[in-house]
């Protein structure tokens, strides 16, 4: 039975090569388009062949138990058998277990894929259907839109309040670390294709997943789990500061990054985090002594890149259910960092910080930590996150900027 009481679909499903490279955006559906891309490379939904809801603490342990029978009851036949090929699922979950919103996991009508110079095309019925879709057809765009992200329940003055409390608490001995976010509104235009959005994202951040699922979209440079073939890696970012104005400045920047000691010290709470979920799932784990500078158009993180072998048979939902939530977006203690998050932020996260990505048929997946991302309503209204690690010594001024920052992905691609 699926998470809503009903049978579990059963699916079937071919991959065959693609005769001419496809274009992944060009093919989606403009007001629901399902993505995931990074240097040009990724898969494309198009249609949904099942769409399963979840939610409350066990909705990964629900999500990845169901796409466990979806996947014993399909028919596969995969010509192609590379990363992103046969029976795929897009998710998005929430960050609290107690959320509002539900987390999903979608599976496609249609893929179209592109990686390392193959091109393919996944096709998925229902078994009681006698017939694939026909191959969407590439549309041109619609008209440009533009909207402006006002304040939402998290004003900058209360953002900044919060901030101060949540220092003097971890001053006090509460807990260590915790991160806290700010939401923007804004209305879109009725009829938007939210393909517009995606393909500026993609251009302005190519080394970002741009992702978009279930009303969701953003792009994340936060890997949170990778699995293929029995390796698994991830990558941490914690610690952020600008780009400098100019080279001389941005080098300094870097530098004052990778030797401050506030931006080490979150940033190894979040490393800490991310190996001790990981520890038991794997071996050989493998990460730099120190952390790397990591270059975005925006701004500057702390990075640290983790690899590891898997010794379990768990698959990346798995993976995802035991690295969810991460003190890169939560804090230290991570239950201590919740409840402070669920005091001092007046909104439901839903699926800002949580999980987004997708698995196949063998369970190996790629999920990135949900940030730089909006989520659309079904009034049409959409809502950008963006938050920064608290630790000791944090500056609400500063930490208010850093949001706005994180924000700009978003702002640019809506404005
Ligand atoms: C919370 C966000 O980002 C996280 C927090 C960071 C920080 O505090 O320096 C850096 C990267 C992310 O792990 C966000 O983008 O909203």
């Amino acid at each position: 039975m699926t998470s809503s009481g009903q049978p579990t679909p059963q699916l079937r499903v071919q991959t065959v090569l693609a005769s001419s490279t496809l274009s992944l955006l060009a093919h989606l559906d403009p007001s629901d388009p399902q993505l995931w891309m990074r240097e040009g490379h990724g898969i494309a939904g198009i249609g949904t062949a099942v769409r399963l809801e979840f939610s409350g603490a066990s909705r990964f342990h629900d999500a990845a138990d169901a796409w466990r029978r979806l996947v014993a009851n399909a028919v596969i036949d995969n010509q192609v058998n590379t990363l992103g090929t046969g029976l795929i699922a897009f998710g998005a979950f929430t960050f609290a277990d107690h959320s509002a919103q539900t987390s999903v996991l979608r599976v496609p009508r249609t893929i179209i894929g592109f990686v390392d110079g193959t091109s393919w095309v996944t096709r998925i019925r229902l078994a009681s259907e006698t017939d694939f879709d026909p191959l969407p057809t590439a549309t041109a765009y619609g008209p440009e839109f533009r909207v402006n992200l006002r304040t939402g329940s998290m004003t900058p003055d209360g953002f900044k309040a919060a901030v101060a409390d949540a220092t003097s608490r971890i001053d006090r001995g509460d807990l260590s670390k915790v991160v806290l976010a700010r939401d923007v509104v804004a209305k879109l235009p009725a009829g938007a294709d939210l393909r517009r959005p995606l393909c500026d994202l993609a251009r302005g951040y190519p080394s970002c997943w741009t992702f978009a699922v279930d009303g969701f979209f953003g792009a994340s440079p936060e890997t949170l789990i990778r699995s293929l073939d029995g390796t698994a890696n991830a990558r941490v970012l914690a610690g952020t500061m600008p780009r400098g104005r100019d080279g001389q400045s941005d080098e300094v920047t870097s530098i004052a990054l990778a030797t401050s000691r506030k931006n080490l010290e979150e940033h190894e709470f979040a490393v800490r985090s991310v190996q001790e979920a990981l520890t038991p799932y794997v071996t050989d784990v493998v990460a730099s002594e120190m952390p790397f500078t990591l270059k975005l158009p925006n701004l500057w993180h702390l990075a640290t890149d983790i690899e590891a072998t898997l010794t379990s048979a768990a698959t990346s939902l798995d993976l995802v259910a035991a690295l969810h939530p991460t003190a890169a977006i939560a804090g230290t203690p991570t239950p201590d960092a919740v409840a402070l998050i669920a005091e001092l932020e007046p909104f439901d996260r839903g699926r800002y910080a949580g999980a987004v990505g997708w698995l196949d048929a063998s369970g190996d997946g790629q999920w990135a930590v949900a940030l730089r991302c909006a989520q659309i309503d079904s009034n049409n209204v959409v809502t950008a996150y963006a938050g920064g690690g608290i630790v000791s010594g944090s500056d609400p001024q500063t930490e208010y900027e850093e949001t706005n920052i994180k924000l700009q992905p978003i702002i640019d691609a809506l404005g």
